[in-house]
């Protein structure tokens, strides 16, 4: 509860003004709601006693005005509400969003992309209605029942009694509907999360899924999320719809013994006609608001299940902690890997004391069967994780003594999950980057092979090209042009591992010297032209550097595995 608040307020506080205004506007709504009544009462006993007409319709001119400056007090209090709910929230995705791009690749491994997207933007949402929901719907009425009960009270005690016995029968039912329905609330919070994750993780792979032909277990899974959502659902309205019926019974009790109770005051000629008929209505309006808290209760608990996961989001601290303020010496910079010791999971180590040491401006060649550790090597470079032992240095430079930004502002990665956005070519190459000119980037992809690839395009630049759309070939071009753009010192490039037709390999190949000439680079190289430009190749065993050497050197050393490897694929 702690925290929720803590949250709550944190990002409320910078808007405390519009906060206080809302306050005063929901005392004047809730103020009004008492007055207006009260009229109706006078307007009773005024008639009652022989009021001349001109009395009475003052008083009912009164009540008009009064139910009209209600109806523009809920209205711009409402404005200012939303206002304030999606002022608030958009802070917290901008938060969320910039905080789970801070966070270390585990938490990105361990989390799937829906899953984030119900965290930062479904939750988020219900919070946004929380703060109109809560304003209006709760606060309000709450302070409306204390109202009502103030006011009864003041007209007669026994009237005040019978809504306040009311209210006290009534609360513990609205309090257990909290905690019955609770669990309830966060499950189907989880639920939603998980298909969402389920199906965005399911529409990337749909070309695979439909290769392997694995639709019918995916609509299998996809019904056993839908059937646990539905049961969840399902228990989840019962248990709602059993508070509101135990509230309605309340509810018809308290009117009745409000209307025996004011009968007998009446006759007794202790209250007036007029107080009987504002007690029957106050006794109506506090039912009203009862009720209004009861349906929001769902809503309140879904925001602060919400609440908290957000909270616990922004409370996960990245594995990868940014406090380093050293500095990169400038120009070319030397590697080395200091019996670094990794493991993705406590006890099953993936890599293991590996170390070498890479002169400033040489190009390394990783091999390795698969999973032997590579692509895990190349993620400590540009700090994805740290190394639980060992560390590695940039320029004699342990990386994490620099801030991030400086790192990877030195280090670029090229990745084989090469994404293509849905945007135009320059976009994709500059990655939004405004102040990119046509003139570099067009210099970039011909020095890349790309002119002739350009040149063909129906707008240049400015064509939008999407995801799917490219050859391998293309897409891993355009993402050496990303790189190459940014001119960083070092380079990790995890070469796409898929066939590319001879002609194709040649131009990827000389793009790839073109990529690493004059910088330091890690290559997991898959194809033999590509293997044949390294300076350097270390090959890795089961996470350990079994061979480390110059390329020239290796090769032509009988027994090495290098030069089986040469053999192998001649
Ligand atoms: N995020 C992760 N969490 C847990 N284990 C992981 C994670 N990423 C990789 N691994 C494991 O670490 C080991 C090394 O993986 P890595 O991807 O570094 O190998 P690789 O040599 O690059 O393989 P490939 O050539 O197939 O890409 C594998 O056993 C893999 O299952």
């Amino acid at each position: 509860m702690r925290r929720r608040l803590h949250l709550f307020l944190a990002y409320l506080a910078p808007h405390w003004r519009i906060a206080v205004f809302l306050l005063v506007l929901l005392f004047t709504e809730v103020g009004l709601s008492l007055w207006n009544p009260q009229l109706l009462g006078r307007f009773i006993d005024r008639a009652k006693d022989g009021a001349d007409v001109d009395a009475l319709v003052r008083i009912a001119l009164l009540f008009i005005v009064l139910t009209i400056a209600n109806q523009v007090v809920v209205s711009v209090a409402g404005y200012f509400a939303e206002d304030l709910g999606w002022r608030t929230t958009n802070q917290m995705r901008m938060d969320l969003t910039e905080h789970c791009l801070d966070l270390d690749l585990g938490f990105h491994k361990e989390k799937t992309p829906g899953e984030l997207i119900q965290r930062v933007d479904g939750d988020v949402a219900t919070l946004a209605q929380f703060f109109s929901t809560f304003t209006f719907q709760i606060f309000a009425n709450v302070l409306l029942s204390l109202g009502i009960l103030g006011v009864s009270f003041a007209a007669d005690w026994r009237l005040g009694l019978i809504l306040l016995v009311f209210s006290v029968v009534v609360i513990p039912v609205l309090r257990r509907t909290q905690r019955v329905a609770s669990p309830y609330f966060h499950r189907l919070r989880q639920d939603n999360a998980d298909i969402a994750g389920f199906l965005e993780e399911r529409v990337l792979a749909t070309e695979d899924i439909k290769a392997n032909g694995s639709d019918a277990w995916t609509r299998g899974r996809l019904d056993g999320l839908l059937e646990r959502l539905r049961r969840t659902m399902r228990t989840e309205s019962v248990a709602f719809r059993a508070s509101s019926s135990a509230l309605e019974l309340s509810v018809s009790a308290a009117t009745a013994a409000i209307l025996v109770t004011s009968a007998l005051l009446l006759h007794g000629g202790g209250i007036t006609l007029g107080t009987v008929y504002v007690s029957y209505f106050y006794a109506s309006l506090l039912s009203l608001t009862l009720f209004r808290i009861s349906n929001r209760v769902d809503g309140l608990q879904t925001a602060m299940a919400g609440m908290d996961r957000i909270a616990e989001l922004s409370e996960r601290q990245s594995a990868v902690r940014d406090t380093g303020r050293g500095t990169l010496p400038d120009g070319p910079l030397s590697l080395t890997y200091d019996g670094v010791d990794f493991a993705y999971v406590d006890g099953r180590p993936i890599l293991r004391r590996v170390g070498f040491q890479l002169p400033a401006g040489e190009a390394l060649g990783l091999l390795g069967r698969t999973g032997s550790g590579k692509t895990t090597i190349g993620r400590l470079l540009y700090r994805g994780m740290d190394p639980q032992e060992g560390s590695v240095l940039l320029g004699g430079v342990d990386i994490r003594t620099v801030p991030l930004a400086e790192l990877r502002s030195r280090v670029a990665v090229v990745t084989q999950d090469v994404h293509v956005l849905h945007a135009s070519v320059r976009d994709n190459i500059t990655l939004f980057d405004p102040d990119a000119r046509d003139e570099r980037i067009e210099a970039a992809m011909a020095a890349l092979g790309m002119r002739e690839w350009l040149d063909a395009l129906p707008a240049g630049l400015d064509t939008v090209i999407s995801d799917g759309a490219l050859s391998a070939g293309q897409a891993q071009l355009l993402t050496f042009a990303r790189a190459f753009l940014r001119d960083p010192d070092v380079i990790l490039l995890d070469e796409a591992s898929s066939r590319l037709d001879p002609a194709t390999e040649r131009i990827v190949a000389a793009a790839v010297r073109t990529l690493l000439q004059g910088r330091t680079a890690i290559v997991i190289a898959h194809h033999l032209q590509t293997v044949g430009q390294m300076d350097h190749i270390a090959v890795l065993d089961a996470g350990e550097v079994v061979e480390f050497g110059p390329r020239g050197e290796l090769a032509d050393t009988a027994g090495s595995r290098f030069s089986a490897l040469l053999a192998g694929a001649a």
